[in-house]
Parts: structure tokens; C-alpha cells; sequence
């Protein structure tokens, strides 16, 4: 199959993406690895499909699958990266498109200087999907065998982060702690580990460990989870700029039981065609 994709990033958090609106196709989870492989394939964090609408009320569907092969209920770097995508490719015209996830529906603004604004959704801390219950206060917690005690907090984007503090992030051990955190037993289903610097009440600082990948330019989830955690432990304003390794992000949240606002570029790089 010769298979028609674009390589898009949001920060340098990179992406295949692909048409299957009007491409149909399925792909195994050794189609994605290939994809996603930076020798032997393309190369990206994500691969991205757009899909027809499955939920009433959306435009589009949008599934994302990590380097990994397997597939993941949220992406805010890619949600940016969806709607320029489908703007481009003239599959709408739309400022204001709405699209269903594996998590749930979210709103993409593209505004009139190219970025794009995306509510995220609600920030859930269900036990049963986040065991870790020290959002509100700053406990240190003991992750055990071996790491130290961190303050560590925890919470689903649709997909599940946990947010340690740290002192200085250039020198936070993301290799050595993200992917001990990311298959903890606390997490059932893998957690993305976000160490964050904080800086001002209105700055942070901060990488990402994800599930699946390992330690990227940007995790656009990963800084609606540092901003909510951060504003839960009373250091962080409604309004903050997240400084990630690729560019910064602004998040926007006013609180619990309200949806976080991320504003970012989306960064179309080329279009290709790959025999799979
Ligand atoms: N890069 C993303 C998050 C992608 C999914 C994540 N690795 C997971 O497994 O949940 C973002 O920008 O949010």
C-alpha cells in the first residue's frame, strides 16, 4: 500500500500525519512503529489520523498512536497540528472545529495570527484512572526502590500525567526517573512524567518524560498537567507560560470543573508518500 502522509511538529514535538477521510486505510501497531521509526521510517513521536466524525455534534475524529504502536486518548500538540492540517487541506474552513477523541470532544480556534487556541477539556482525577491522590496540597511522596521523595501530583488530560517539582530542570533526571514513573503500579495505565521548574506564578519551566516515546520537545497535555497541578498546590496563577525544550506554551485554566485553554503554533514540514 503506498500510503500519502505530511510531517507536521507543534514545538518540536513531531508528527505524521494522515489523511483517512479520503485515504481509507487501518494500520497495524508495525505500521506505526515503522512510520514513526527516525532510521528505518519517517520519524515522528506521534502518528496522527483524521478520520471522519464518530460523535454527534464533531466535525472530525482524531486518534493518535505513540512510537510505540499503541494508540493514546489525547495529544495537545497534535490537536494544534489537526487543525492546521485540516485547514490546509481544504477538508474545512471552519476558525472554530470541533472533534472527537478517544476522551472526549475538543474545540480548535485557529486564530488570525496562524496559532491555534484548543480547550482541552476538563482535568479528571478519578481514582480509578489516577490513583495518585495528592492534587490538592504538596505531600512528598515516596516512589520507592531506590527514588527519592519527590512532591508529585497526578492527573488525566484525557490521557494520564504525573507532575513532579523540581528545583532545576536542566538538571531533573528525566531519563532516569520518567520511564520508572511512566510503568509504576500506581499507574494502570502508564503515566507521562512532566518535571517542572516553577518560576513565577505566571512561568514555568519543564520536560517531559511520555509514555511511549520518552523524553520529547513538548507535550502539550503535559503542560495543561503541570499548569492544573501547579495551580492545585496554590503556586501557579490562572494564566501561565509554560517554557518546554522546543518553545513555549500558554495555559490557561481557571479551575476545577473548568476546561484548560492551550495556545501554541502548529508547524506544517513536508508531505511525503511511504510504501507500507
Ligand atoms: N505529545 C502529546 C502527548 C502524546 C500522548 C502521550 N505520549 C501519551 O501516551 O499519553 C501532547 O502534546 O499532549
Amino acid at each position: 500500500m503506498r500510503l500519502r502522509f505530511t510531517k507536521m511538529h507543534g514545538l518540536g514535538n513531531d508528527f505524521v500525519v494522515i489523511d483517512a477521510v479520503r485515504q481509507r486505510l487501518t494500520l497495524n501497531a508495525e505500521q506505526i512503529r515503522y512510520l514513526a521509526d527516525r532510521h528505518f521510517g519517517v520519524g515522528c513521536d506521534q502518528v496522527l489520523l483524521v478520520e471522519a466524525p464518530r460523535i454527534d455534534g464533531t466535525d472530525f475524529h482524531y486518534r493518535i498512536f505513540n512510537a510505540d504502536g499503541g494508540e493514546v486518548e489525547q495529544c495537545g500538540n497534535g490537536a494544534r497540528c489537526f487543525a492546521r492540517y485540516v485547514r490546509d487541506e481544504g477538508l474545512t474552513q471552519a476558525d472554530q472545529i470541533r472533534v472527537g477523541t478517544a476522551a472526549g470532544a475538543i474545540v480548535l480556534q485557529v486564530r488570525a495570527d496562524g496559532q491555534v487556541s484548543v480547550e482541552m477539556g476538563i482535568p479528571r482525577f478519578n481514582p480509578t484512572e489516577i490513583p495518585l491522590q495528592v492534587r490538592n496540597r504538596a505531600p512528598a511522596y515516596d516512589l520507592g526502590s531506590g527514588c527519592e521523595a519527590m512532591r508529585i501530583g497526578a492527573v488525566s488530560m484525557g490521557n494520564p500525567h504525573a507532575v513532579l517539582a523540581v528545583g532545576n530542570v536542566d538538571e531533573a533526571p528525566v531519563g532516569e526517573l520518567g520511564p520508572r514513573i511512566e510503568r509504576k503500579s500506581l499507574f494502570p495505565h502508564g503515566a507521562n512524567v512532566g518535571f517542572m521548574e516553577r518560576r513565577a506564578s505566571d512561568l514555568i519551566r519543564l520536560r517531559v518524560w511520555e509514555r511511549g516515546v520518552g523524553e520529547t520537545l513538548a507535550c502539550g497535555t503535559g503542560a495543561c498537567a503541570a499548569a492544573v497541578i501547579g495551580r492545585l498546590w496554590g503556586e501557579l496563577g490562572e494564566s501561565v507560560q509554560v517554557q518546554l525544550p522546543g518553545g513555549t506554551l500558554l495555559i490557561d485554566w481557571r479551575g476545577e470543573g473548568e476546561p484548560v485553554m492551550m495556545t501554541g503554533p502548529a508547524t506544517r514540514v513536508f508531505d511525503g508518500e511511504i510504501d507500507l
